[in-house]
C-alpha cells in the first residue's frame, strides 16, 4: 500500500526498507563499499549546503561524528572523511567497531586524513557545543530495535541536551524506525537514504533532504517509491 508523505514520496517500513537494501547487494549486485560511500557523500553534501562553514560561529568549523556498529556508522566514517575534504574539522567517536575490513578500511582512511579519534564521549552537553558547532548521528539506522544498549544510551541521552545543530544520517538514533520517539533526539536535520521511513514523519527539525541516488529506476518502480526527481547532476534534494 502507498504512503505518500508531503510531497507525494512513499514512506518505508522497517521490513521494506531491508528488501530494498537486501535487493540491492543480491539482484542488482552492488557492494556495501559502493552504496556506503555515495550515502556518506549524500550526507556530507547536504551538510555543506545546509550548514556552511561561514555559518559556524567559530574557525575551523568543527564537527563531531557519533558512529554506531552497523552500516550507519560507516557512512558516518564516510561522511567524516568527505567533510574534511570540504574544509571542516571533524573528530569522530566510534565506540563499537565491527571486525571488519570494510570498517576498518574506512578507520583508517580517516585517521591518515588527520581526523581525530576520541576514546572517550563529552560527558557533558555544554563542552559538546563548546567543542563543536554540529554533531552527526551516524549511530543507528533502519536495522535499530528495541531498547538502546549501552554505550548509546549515554550517548543519546548527553545529545537529548545539545544545543548544537544534530543531523541524522537516516533515522534518528533511537528513534522507532516506523514510529518515532518524542522524547529522543531532535535533530535538526534528516538525511534519508533511499527514501524516508515512517519515523521521518515525526521529524520535526528544518532540514529534511534525500539522499543516496543510487537506486535503479526499476527497483523504485516496484516498491512504488515515488521519489521526486533529483535536480541535475545532484546526489541530495530538499524535501518539503
Ligand atoms: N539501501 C540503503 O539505503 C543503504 C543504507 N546504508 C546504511 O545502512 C543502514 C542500515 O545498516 P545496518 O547495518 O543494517 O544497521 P544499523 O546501522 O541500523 O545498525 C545495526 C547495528 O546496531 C545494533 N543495534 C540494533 N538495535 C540496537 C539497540 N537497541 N541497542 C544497541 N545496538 C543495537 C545491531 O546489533 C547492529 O550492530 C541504513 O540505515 C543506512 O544508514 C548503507 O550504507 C548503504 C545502503
Ligand atoms: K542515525
Amino acid at each position: 500500500m502507498q504512503n505518500p508523505g508531503r510531497s507525494g514520496v512513499k514512506y518505508l517500513s522497517q521490513e521494506e526498507a531491508q528488501a530494498i537494501d537486501q535487493e540491492l547487494f543480491t539482484e542488482y549486485k552492488f557492494s556495501v563499499d559502493q552504496l556506503m560511500e555515495l550515502a556518506g557523500l549524500s550526507c556530507a553534501t547536504a551538510i555543506a549546503k545546509a550548514y556552511p562553514p561561514s555559518s559556524f560561529t567559530k574557525s575551523p568549523p568543527a564537527v563531531l561524528i557519533v558512529c554506531g556498529p552497523g552500516n550507519n556508522g560507516g557512512d558516518g566514517l564516510v561522511c567524516a572523511r568527505h567533510l574534511k575534504m570540504f574544509g571542516y574539522e571533524p573528530s569522530v567517536h566510534y565506540p563499537k567497531r565491527p571486525g571488519k575490513a570494510l570498517f576498518e578500511g574506512l578507520t583508517t582512511q580517516c585517521q591518515k586524513m588527520d581526523i581525530p579519534f576520541l576514546s572517550e564521549f563529552p560527558s557533558e552537553a555544554m563542552l559538546i557545543d563548546e567543542l563543536y558547532g554540529l554533531v552527526v548521528d551516524a549511530i543507528f539506522g533502519f536495522s535499530f530495535k528495541g531498547a538502546v544498549r549501552e554505550p548509546f544510551s549515554s550517548i543519546l541521552g548527553t545529545l537529548e541536551q545539545v544545543t548544537v545543530p544534530i543531523a541524522s544520517i537516516d533515522i534518528p538514533s533511537g528513534w522507532d524506525v516506523e514510529k518515532g520517539s518524542p522524547d529522543g533526539i531532535q535533530p535538526d536535520m534528516l538525511v534519508s537514504l533511499t527514501a524516508p521511513k515512517k519515523a521521518a514523519q515525526h521529524f520535526a527539525g528544518r532540514y529534511h533532504f534525500l539522499g543516496g541516488r543510487f537506486v535503479p529506476m526499476a527497483l523504485q518502480q516496484k516498491y512504488s517509491l515515488n521519489l521526486p526527481p533529483y535536480p541535475e547532476t545532484d546526489c541530495i534534494l530538499q524535501l518539503p
